[in-house]
């Protein structure tokens, strides 16, 4: 049987951080007038995603997916081609109109426990030092891009393989600390 395939980025094993990276430059994939966004630091919670919204390399399965603080984050060419996607969604994400890459998310909403953060695919980067992905979430969402539902043990095996541990929402230190925010937003955590 072949072997599963996650993501181009991750099939192969990734390498580590590099120590003091300081970020680079994303880059959209058109070949003319390519949209550019400088991030200025090392990423966070970087991960595979599995839901239907983020914007993933065609032919992956997974998203993968990383945070970093908003302020550290510059559209610096082509910004006119940028559009959001879902002006609805909880993520704001911003795409290339042309070639569909999503440039960076954004959270607006200032009582979301992730305000602040906005998220970023790092692979669309050629400078070498990003945080490796560290789990895998919303895995039994491929489901909702057509993924078959009898592939998932052996999704999840993979992901294990890979030291992706599988979760179907977010990793448990992330769900705590949501719901840790919602907590004490409404009185019931001091
Ligand atoms: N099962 C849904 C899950 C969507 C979802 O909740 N995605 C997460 C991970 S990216 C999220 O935080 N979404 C907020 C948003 O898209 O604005 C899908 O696949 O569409
Ligand atoms: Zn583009
Ligand atoms: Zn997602």
């Amino acid at each position: 049987m072949a072997k599963v395939s996650i993501h181009p980025a991750v099939d192969n094993g990734f390498k580590p951080a590099k120590k003091d990276f300081a970020g680079g430059t994303l880059t959209c994939k058109c070949t003319t007038n390519p949209v550019e966004v400088k991030i200025s630091a090392q990423t966070a919670h970087n991960h595979a995603c599995g839901c239907t919204k983020c914007w993933k390399p065609a032919g992956a399965t997974f998203a993968v997916i990383a945070v970093v603080g908003r302020d550290k984050v510059k559209v610096t060419k082509n910004e006119n081609k940028l559009k959001i996607v879902d002006p609805s969604a909880t993520i704001q994400r911003h795409a290339c109109k042309e070639c569909g890459v999503h440039m960076f998310g954004r959270i607006e909403k200032k009582e979301h426990p992730f305000y602040g953060l906005d998220f970023v695919h790092t692979e669309l980067s050629k400078d070498e030092g990003w945080s490796p992905p560290e789990f895998a979430a919303f895995v039994s969402s491929i489901i909702e891009s057509g993924y078959k539902p009898e592939g998932m043990g052996a999704v999840r095996a993979r992901l294990r393989e890979l030291k992706l541990e599988p979760y179907d929402c977010l990793s448990p230190p992330l769900m705590d600390f949501i719901a840790t925010h919602i907590a004490k937003a409404s009185g019931a955590l001091k």
